[in-house]
C-alpha cells in the first residue's frame, strides 16, 4: 500500500502555555498556593511556573495584562528535524511570523498564528529541570518531591480554543502540523468543534465555536492529576477559598475524561482532570463526531451536573455580550 498517506509526526507535545492576568500575583498564588506548582522564574511582567512531575523549567507563563486570554501556546517538536520541516511548511501558510530567539526555559522558536488569530510557537532546544538534591524526588521518574501544599497537579494536559471558525483552525491544525482529529462536534454539516492530538492522547488542542464570531478566545487550559479523588479535594479546597466552580467533578462524554472547571483570579478558566480519559492507540482511529444536537447531556457531560451556559458562551478575553451576561 504505497499510496497509504502517513501520518506526520514531527510535533511531539503542548509544552508550555502563556496566559494574561489582569491579577498576576493573583493567578500565580492560586497556581502556587492550590494548585502547588513551583515559581522557576520571573522576569519583567512575566512569572514562570512548573507542576512537580514536569522535566521542562516551566509550563506555564503568566503574564501581566489588561484582559484574561491567552498569550501564546508553545509547541515541542520531535527534533530538529521536524522543527525545520515544520517550519518550511507553516512558512507557506502566510500566517508565520518569524523566529525569537527563544524565551526562558526554551531555545529558538517559530511563531505562527492559527487562522483565528491565537499566537503558536514551535521549538526543539529545552531547559530541562534542575534542582537541589534535598528538592529531588525519591521517586526517581519525577523531577521534584511531590508538594506540601495545596493539592499539586502532576502536568500540563490541553488547551482549548474558541473560534469565529473552528473548523477552519481544526484543519490549519491537521494540514500543517499533523494533528489528527479525535473527536468532532458537527452542527449543519460544520465541524464546529474538534479534539485533536499528535500523540496517545485524546487531544492536546480542542477547538470549539465563539458564539459571537469573536476570534482569537482562549477556553481553558487544562492540568492533569490522573486521580480522579483529587478533584474532590482540590474542589474543598478552592471553594473554602471563594474560587468560583463552574463545573464540579465531572465526567465528560467526549473525551471521557474526568475533569471539573474553575475560574483563576485572573479570570481564565482552568480545567483540572482526575483522568485524561481513553487513550488514542489505534494509527487509523477514526474520529467520533457527534451531532450538536446529541452533544448536551451526553458529550459535555457523561456523569454530572448539566454544563452551565457560561461553558458555552464565555471564554477570555471577555467581551461586551458575556459581560452583559454576568
Ligand atoms: O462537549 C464538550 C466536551 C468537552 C471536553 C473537553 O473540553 C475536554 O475533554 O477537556
Ligand atoms: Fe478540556
Amino acid at each position: 500500500m504505497t499510496d497509504y498517506k502517513e501520518p506526520i509526526l514531527d510535533v511531539a507535545q503542548l509544552a508550555h502555555v502563556e496566559i494574561f492576568s489582569p491579577k498576576p500575583e493573583e493567578t500565580v498564588e492560586f497556581f502556587t498556593r492550590f494548585l502547588g506548582m513551583e515559581v522557576t522564574a520571573r522576569s519583567g511582567q512575566s512569572v514562570y511556573l512548573r507542576a512537580y512531575e514536569e522535566a521542562y523549567h516551566n509550563s506555564l507563563k503568566v503574564t501581566e495584562a489588561n484582559e484574561a486570554g491567552l498569550g501564546h501556546a508553545g509547541w515541542r517538536a520531535m527534533s530538529p528535524q521536524a522543527l525545520q520541516r515544520r517550519v518550511e511548511v507553516l512558512k507557506g501558510t502566510g500566517l508565520g511570523r518569524g523566529w525569537i530567539d527563544g524565551d526562558i526555559g526554551h531555545g529558538e522558536a517559530y511563531q505562527f498564528t492559527l487562522p483565528d488569530g491565537q499566537l503558536m510557537e514551535l521549538f526543539w532546544d529545552v531547559d530541562y529541570y534542575q534542582c537541589d538534591n534535598d528538592y529531588k524526588s525519591k521517586l526517581l521518574n519525577r523531577p521534584s518531591k511531590r508538594p506540601e501544599q495545596g493539592v499539586p497537579v502532576r502536568r500540563l494536559d490541553h488547551i482549548n480554543l474558541m473560534s469565529a471558525n473552528p473548523q477552519n483552525d481544526a484543519q490549519f491544525m491537521i494540514d500543517n502540523l499533523g494533528f489528527r482529529l479525535r473527536e468532532g462536534i458537527e452542527a449543519e454539516g460544520n465541524l464546529i468543534g474538534s479534539w485533536l492530538s499528535v500523540s496517545n492522547l485524546m487531544h492536546e488542542i480542542a477547538i470549539m465555536p465563539e458564539p459571537n464570531q469573536v476570534p482569537g478566545k482562549l477556553h481553558h487550559l487544562c492540568f492533569w492529576y490522573g486521580v480522579p479523588q483529587n478533584l474532590y479535594e482540590v474542589a474543598d479546597l478552592l471553594k473554602e477559598n471563594d474560587i468560583f466552580i463552574e463545573v464540579p467533578p465531572n465526567k465528560h462524554g467526549i473525551s471521557q475524561a474526568f475533569c471539573m472547571y474553575v475560574y483563576e483570579p485572573g479570570g481564565n478558566r482552568i480545567e483540572l482532570f482526575g483522568d485524561a480519559g481513553y487513550l488514542i492507540l489505534d494509527p487509523e482511529w477514526k474520529p467520533v463526531i457527534w451531532d450538536m444536537e446529541d452533544v448536551p447531556g451526553y458529550g459535555d457531560t457523561w456523569i454530572g451536573t448539566a454544563f452551565p451556559d457560561s461553558w458555552w458562551n464565555e471564554g477570555t478575553p471577555l467581551t461586551v455580550p458575556e459581560i452583559s451576561k454576568k
